[in-house]
């Protein structure tokens, strides 16, 4: 490890493995919910089960992308961090906000309460405390990593990943606007919900993925930051207009059924870009780094990116197809593949990149990891098909033929069980990732020494 402050990130990364545990375990109980109905109806029902899997979700992927901020801006800025102090307190201050977010979604002690009760707008259910301090946690980290790039080397990655933050960070203020018209309601929301995932989080993920690749493949950074300039343009040129595919059974005007189409049409760029980036860079790559499994999940997390969030979400983005497919299984087959590809994939990558570093154990389990990269992949590849079926066959018997909602859901119970087997794999899967980031290998056990970091 280059720069002490560093080690910041790996705090960041214990609590965002910690949170990927339960949300996966989340979706398990709420995919057997699916399978029997009643399964902790009193105690845990449904939509809560729901709520926790979706918030764990967005609240960890952040967690990973402050630890890969903190870990990968010394290097790009060849500077220590700013203040480590105030990393550590926007930790706390998160940890505190998700507890509080938790115990209010389990227990709803305060129903109905603008500042303390929760609030029903999926993914950003928080009561508002918990919103004002995630935005003080926000406020807190801009400032830092900030203070640290103006001060150091600006980098075409950490210049990416500033604006990215900044962006995302800003959007976060709409969570604070709920206007009684629901129109306008769900349109801020949408600012949130899209503007995030297909507009400034990609910028991040081009910037990690940059990072990695740069460091992993040894091609010349000049190549690496035309190739990272292109994808931010696209994915910004296409994704903010691209917000109109939400638009268009909001009751907002009819011409965004054109330009939502249009535009999110060309959001598939930006990630055929991203994963054309990542093979051409290992095919012109002159290094052969040690670290296999990293480069497996950043190949892997831009290929995947690209079937979940660009063939997947291309799919059902034509307005016209959108009309009938619109809120069915096909959404929730689209949404799982492109939060894994693009963003949890990102993550583990950066993880498996940095982990080892930081905790001063390289080499570490690559095969067990690897063995979880597959086991994940494969079950969310499976999981986005058997959704697909179930919705197809959704859109069909409802939205065509005009079938009662619950007769349908019926008939789909043996996708449902598919659904939950496949889940199954990604949570073995997603716990022996975290083991083999935590648990030395059996040889380094035996000869109780850890061995030095090899290579860069
Ligand atoms: C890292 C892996 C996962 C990611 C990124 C993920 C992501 C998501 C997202 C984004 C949603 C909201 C979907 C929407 O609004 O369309 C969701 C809901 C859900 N997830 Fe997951 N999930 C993951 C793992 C799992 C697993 C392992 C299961 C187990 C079967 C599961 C089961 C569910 C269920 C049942 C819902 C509720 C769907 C509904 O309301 O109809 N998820 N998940
Ligand atoms: C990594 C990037 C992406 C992620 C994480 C993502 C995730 C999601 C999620 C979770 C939803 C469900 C939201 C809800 O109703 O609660 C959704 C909806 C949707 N996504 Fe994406 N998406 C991504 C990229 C894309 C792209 C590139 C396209 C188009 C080419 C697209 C098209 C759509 C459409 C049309 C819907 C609305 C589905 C409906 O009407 O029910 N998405 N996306
Ligand atoms: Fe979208």
């Amino acid at each position: 490890m280059k720069y002490q402050t560093q080690k910041v990130a790996y705090a960041y990364f214990l609590v965002a493995m910690g949170l990927f545990a339960i949300q996966v375990l989340g979706g398990l109980i709420a995919g057997w919910i699916y399978v029997s109905p009643n399964f902790l109806s009193e105690l845990l029902p449904f939509n809560v089960v729901r709520m926790l899997h979706t918030n764990a979700l967005v609240v960890w992927l952040l967690l990973g992308f402050f630890g890969a901020a903190y870990y990968l801006i010394p290097e790009e800025s060849e500077r220590e961090i700013y203040s480590e102090k105030l990393a550590y307190l926007q930790l706390i201050i998160l940890v505190i906000g998700t507890l509080g977010a938790v115990l209010t979604y389990v227990f709803n002690p305060f129903p109905g309460n603008y500042l303390l009760g929760m609030q029903g707008r999926e993914f950003i259910e928080q009561p508002t405390w918990v919103k004002l301090g995630i935005l003080v946690a926000a406020l807190i980290f801009l400032f830092n990593i900030t203070m640290t790039v103006l001060a150091g080397r600006k980098t075409a990655i950490s210049n990416v990943l500033l604006v990215g933050l900044w962006l995302l960070s800003l959007l976060w203020l709409f969570a604070f606007i709920n206007p009684d018209n629901l129109s306008l309601d769900k349109m801020y929301w949408w600012f949130i919900v899209h503007l995030w995932v297909e507009a400034t989080w990609e910028l991040v993920m081009a910037s990690i993925l940059a990072f990695l690749l740069l460091k992993l493949t040894g091609v010349d950074r000049e190549i690496v930051e035309k190739w990272l300039y292109v994808i931010v343009s696209t994915a910004l040129f296409s994704g903010i207009l691209g917000t109109g595919h939400h638009f268009y059974w909001i009751g907002l005007p009819g011409y965004w059924q054109w330009i939502g189409s249009i535009f999110s049409t060309l959001e598939v760029i930006p990630f055929f870009l991203m994963m054309s980036f990542a093979f051409v860079m290992v095919w012109k790559g002159r290094r052969n780094h040690p670290n296999k499994a990293a480069l497996l999940w950043s190949l892997g997390a831009s290929t995947v990116a690209f079937f979940g969030a660009g063939v997947w979400g291309f799919l059902h983005t034509l307005h016209g197809v959108n009309f009938y497919s619109h809120g069915t299984q096909i959404t929730a087959a689209h949404g799982h593949l492109a939060f894994y590809g693009a963003y949890v994939a990102t993550n583990l990558a950066i993880m498996s990149y940095a982990i080892p570093h930081l905790r001063g154990r390289d080499p570490y389990n690559q095969v067990l990891n690897m063995a979880a990269f597959w086991l994940m992949t494969g079950g969310m590849a499976f999981m986005t098909f058997v959704l697909t079926f179930a919705g197809t066959i959704q859109t069909h018997m409802q939205r065509v033929l005009g079938e009662n909602f619950m007769e349908v859901q019926e008939g789909l119970s043996l996708f449902y069980m598919m659904r939950f087997g496949s889940g199954l794999a990604v949570v073995i899967g997603a716990l022996l990732f975290i083991y083999s980031m935590m648990v030395p290998r059996r040889e380094l056990l035996t000869k109780g020494t850890d061995v030095p970091v090899a290579g860069e």
